[in-house]
């Protein structure tokens, strides 16, 4: 077992007061989750302040507390370690802890604002396809080879994250690719990970509520490769505005990938229809199951990552042709009467002009494209307006809807995203509340040939209402209301 010595190796600390060579059972910082021999840390949070749990903690055991200040009474028998962030000081102990899992792994890590969740899982399979065990953390599911674990948030926190790394090892994972959500930049989650590789896809509006300005959230993604090793690759996207300066400061090699200029990684679109896409990836020509622009360059992004791991080019594009995305995501059924109801998670303002874009470029032009769409609440209002008036412009008809209200009443979401209608916008929506009723009602003013988008929740299996879940899955209802 590690003493609390072994693991603060990396961890600067500012003042001691005890043992610091007593055994660790384990690393907590959630004090309700602590037992006898745990060392709590005590983390700042947005909603409460991990120091005030301090004597909770030693009451149910804790024998070492790392925080940010010393309480007024220290007990004794018990080592307090003071460090100035404990966010970055958690994740170097679990590191430690755990073995340094990360060392004994190819880990890749995924960021960007849309695609992380499609590029990461798509790894997943065509890394499994090629012949390794694979680990997978992802927002949808965290998966150990065959095994399913499920996922509370897109990366976990760094003593959940370090554990599970843990346990890839364990159950003899080569390869393990994982996205990483601004959230988990900023807070630490990942600090101390070795990666492999790291991989951009885009940045765009969302998470302002968290991070406040554009340019803070530009700042943190970026922080992520800045942070890599000189033995990493970086890959980025250079249609993106921000897809240079993503590696401008980092010290691992650098690629590019493009539809539009040169690039070590560079995809031409032959076709883009409903069954498939067509590209030519530098000078191969290949069919891709994964519709829409948006996805040839979440291939480009795969197929680089692919590369640069020093996979063998031909076998890469063969298998990554046979592969479908991720659940929820562009996730398509086609009804007798030939409706085609598509349930996506873009719950962004640009992801969902990508999807309605890649809607516009696959149909043929007598259908009728009726969106079903919410926004959620507890989360970034500012997108609220802007997703009611790009999912008007670019459909016949809108319903506005809830997503998971979470804390929040639906019909003041509801009011902020009216907000962002013309008159002329007006008239081609309907608010419906009740996701279900409006998925109902875009079923029923549906006629041959129709495509309806049921936007937001994708993957997700449940609705949260005033903070209660309920199962739901916009996929299964849907195709219970089309008779399939
Ligand atoms: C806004 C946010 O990111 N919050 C995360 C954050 O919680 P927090 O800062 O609010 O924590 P807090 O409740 O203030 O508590 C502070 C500390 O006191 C501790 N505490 C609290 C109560 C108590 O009795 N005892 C105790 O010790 C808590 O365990 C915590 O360590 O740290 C927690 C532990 O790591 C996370 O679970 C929590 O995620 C919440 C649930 C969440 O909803 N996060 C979302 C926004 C998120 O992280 N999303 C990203 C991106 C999604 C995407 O777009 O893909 C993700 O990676 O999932
Ligand atoms: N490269 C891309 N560019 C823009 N939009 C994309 C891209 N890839 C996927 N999308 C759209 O964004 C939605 C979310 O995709 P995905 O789940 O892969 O991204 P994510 O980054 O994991 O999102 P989240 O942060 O919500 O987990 C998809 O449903 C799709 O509509
Ligand atoms: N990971 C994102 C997902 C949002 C999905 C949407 N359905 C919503 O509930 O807002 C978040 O937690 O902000
Ligand atoms: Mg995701």
């Amino acid at each position: 077992m590690a003493t609390l010595q072994d693991i603060l190796y990396k961890v600067h600390l500012q003042s001691v007061n005890g043992n610091t060579a007593l055994e660790v059972k384990d690393i907590q910082i959630d004090s309700r989750k602590v037992s006898e021999g745990s060392v709590f840390v005590a983390i700042r949070g947005v909603q409460a302040d991990g120091h005030l749990f301090i004597d909770k903690a030693i009451e149910l055991g804790a024998t070492a507390i790392v925080c940010e200040s010393f309480p007024a009474q220290l007990k004794e028998g018990i080592t307090y370690l003071q460090v100035s962030n404990t966010q970055e000081a958690v994740a170097y102990m679990a590191h430690q802890f755990y073995g340094e899992p990360s060392k004994k792994l190819k880990l890749l890590g995924v960021t960007g604002t849309n695609g992380k969740t499609t590029i990461a899982t798509v790894l997943f399979n065509l890394f499994t396809g090629l012949g390794y065990t694979c680990g997978l953390v992802s927002t949808v599911e965290n998966k150990i080879g065959k095994d399913i674990i499920p996922a509370t948030h897109t990366t976990p926190d760094a003593v959940s994250l370090n554990a599970l790394l843990h346990r890839m090892v364990e159950s003899g994972c080569t390869h393990v690719f994982m996205e990483c959500s601004s959230h988990a930049i900023h807070q630490h989650r990942i600090t101390g990970l070795q990666f492999a590789g790291a991989l951009f896809s885009n940045i765009t509006h969302d998470h302002l509520d968290y991070h406040k300005t554009f340019d803070e959230y530009i700042r943190v993604k970026k922080s992520f490769f800045d942070n890599l090793t000189s033995d990493a690759f970086a890959i980025s996207n250079l249609d993106d505005k921000r897809g240079t300066v993503m590696l401008q400061n980092t010290p691992a090699k650098k690629y590019y990938y493009s539809l539009k200029s040169l690039a070590e990684f560079k995809g031409k679109i032959l076709d883009n229809a409903l069954t498939g896409l067509v590209m030519r990836v530098n000078d191969t020509e290949v069919h891709f199951r994964l519709i829409g622009e948006f996805n040839a360059y979440n291939l480009l992004a795969i197929y680089g990552a692919a590369i640069c791991l020093g996979e063998p080019n031909e076998e890469v594009l063969r298998v990554l042709s046979m592969l479908n995305g991720a659940e929820g995501r562009f996730d398509y059924v086609i009804s007798t009467n030939k409706v085609i109801a598509i349930v996506d998670y873009a719950h962004t303002p640009d992801a969902l002009e990508n999807v309605l874009a890649t809607i516009k470029k696959l149909r043929k032009g007598h259908e009728q494209v009726i969106t079903v769409v919410g926004c959620g609440g507890d989360r970034d209002k500012t997108k609220r307006p802007i997703m009611a008036q790009v999912s008007a412009d670019m459909s016949d008809k809108v319903i506005l809807t809830s997503d998971n209200p979470r804390s929040e009443d639906p019909l003041d979401i509801l009011k902020d995203m009216e907000a962002g209608l013309t008159s002329a916008t007006k008239r081609k929506t309907m608010v419906i509340p009740d996701r279900k009723e409006a998925i109902a009602t875009a079923v029923s003013l549906a006629g041959k040939e129709d495509i309806i988008l049921i936007a937001g929740k994708g993957h997700e299996k449940y609705q949260e209402i005033k903070g209660v879940r309920q199962h739901f899955d916009d996929k299964e209802i849907v195709k219970e209301l089309l008779g399939l």
